[in-house]
């Protein structure tokens, strides 16, 4: 294990300490489906103690790169490791070390939550005494009702205490959140936090923006099979776009436009007269502020609005680009250079 710090005495909880090293690495993974590609030369790496969230449309290759991490797909080409183990030889040692939340949970109906629970920590466990108790509390979950009379709400919340309760090192959570309403979804996200401090390492997939926002470190835009962009939220937050308007006096509508236009990352500028006999600009901005805010500073402005940046938009930008357009990183492990979308 490259985890510093204390492990439990069977080697399986994560310590709530320091870790290095890489839980997952994936390099240029592909995947083939009759012929289809599903995946296509995909490469990333989660580090420890890290929350590392893919998003992307339906069909672009979240649950396939997740299923072939466990090993229940078998990669046509390419390799991942996984806790430094060849996902190849991922075996019941290895599932144990992970919580996996499918897509698509299906659970034996006829038994109820706290016996479904019970088994699967026979599997996975060693379970502490009264966690799953602890974590059934938090999401307001009858343990006792039949799993099948469940709501699909409650159904994945039974499948994501399983998932949780034997505290591993690596949680896999295809679509978390899938069914749960929002303060089910904020008491998830606050699990999710907690694992990361505790030094676990959370791999989660949604196609929800703000909750990737909320809870990732890292995140990786697939789409098409292909990694779009790995980015920090930080990154991706910097190259978002914002909306801008600014009013000035003491200048003509035509030469503010003159002054604004052509500026880097700027689109859709319109400018016209303020009510105040100055001029007024609308535009979005791209990337890096600074040139606009060099090219306003002589400026007499009355009134400056520079929202937070969208990341919903920006990202939503990136699902429609071009994949033949040269736009697309091929999957570069730190994803640092891959501006240019
Ligand atoms: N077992 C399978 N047999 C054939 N095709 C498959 C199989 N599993 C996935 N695919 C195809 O591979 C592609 C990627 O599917 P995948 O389920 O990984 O996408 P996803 O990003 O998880 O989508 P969603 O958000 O809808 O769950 C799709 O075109 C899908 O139809």
């Amino acid at each position: 294990m490259s985890h510093i710090g204390t492990t439990s005495r069977t080697g399986r909880q994560a310590p709530a300490m320091v870790a290095v090293g890489n839980a997952i690495k994936v390099v240029d993974l592909t995947k083939t489906f009759g012929g289809k590609p599903a995946l296509r030369g995909v490469s990333f790496a989660v580090p420890r103690a890290s929350v590392f969230g893919v998003i992307g449309p339906n069909g672009a290759g979240k649950t396939t790169t997740m299923r072939s991490l466990l090993d229940i797909i078998r990669p046509s080409s390419g390799h991942a490791t996984v806790l430094g183990v060849d996902s190849r030889n991922a075996g019941p040692e290895l599932r144990r070390r992970i919580g996996f939340l499918p897509g698509e949970l299906i659970l034996e109906g006829r038994i109820n939550g706290k016996r479904l629970l019970q088994h699967y920590a026979d599997i996975s466990g060693p379970v502490r005494r009264g966690r799953i108790e602890e974590l059934a509390d938090r999401f307001s979950l009858d343990l006792n009702r039949p799993v099948r009379k469940l709501s699909k709400g409650n159904k994945q919340k039974l499948g994501i205490v399983q998932a949780f309760m034997h505290q591993p090192e690596l949680l896999i959570l295809d679509e978390p959140t899938s069914g749960l309403d929002p303060l089910m979804q904020q008491e998830f996200l606050r699990m999710v936090r907690e694992a990361r401090d505790a030094g676990q390492t959370v791999f989660l997939s949604s196609h929800v923006i703000s909750e990737i926002q909320q809870a990732a470190d890292e995140v990786a835009i697939l789409r098409d099979g292909q990694i779009v962009k790995t980015a920090t939220v930080e990154e991706l937050r910097n190259s978002a776009i914002r909306h801008l308007r600014i009013t000035a006096t003491g200048i003509t509508a035509p030469e503010l436009r003159r002054r604004l236009a052509g500026l880097d990352g700027l689109g859709g500028l319109e400018c016209r007269a303020s009510e105040d006999g100055g001029a007024e600009a609308t535009a979005s901005l791209e990337g890096d502020i600074q040139p606009f805010i060099q090219a306003i500073s002589t400026l007499r402005l009355s009134d400056l609005v520079l929202e937070e940046p969208d990341l919903e938009e920006s990202v939503l930008k990136l699902y429609a680009g071009s994949i033949d357009g040269g736009s697309i990183d091929g999957g570069s492990i730190d994803g640092k250079e891959n501006r240019h979308v």
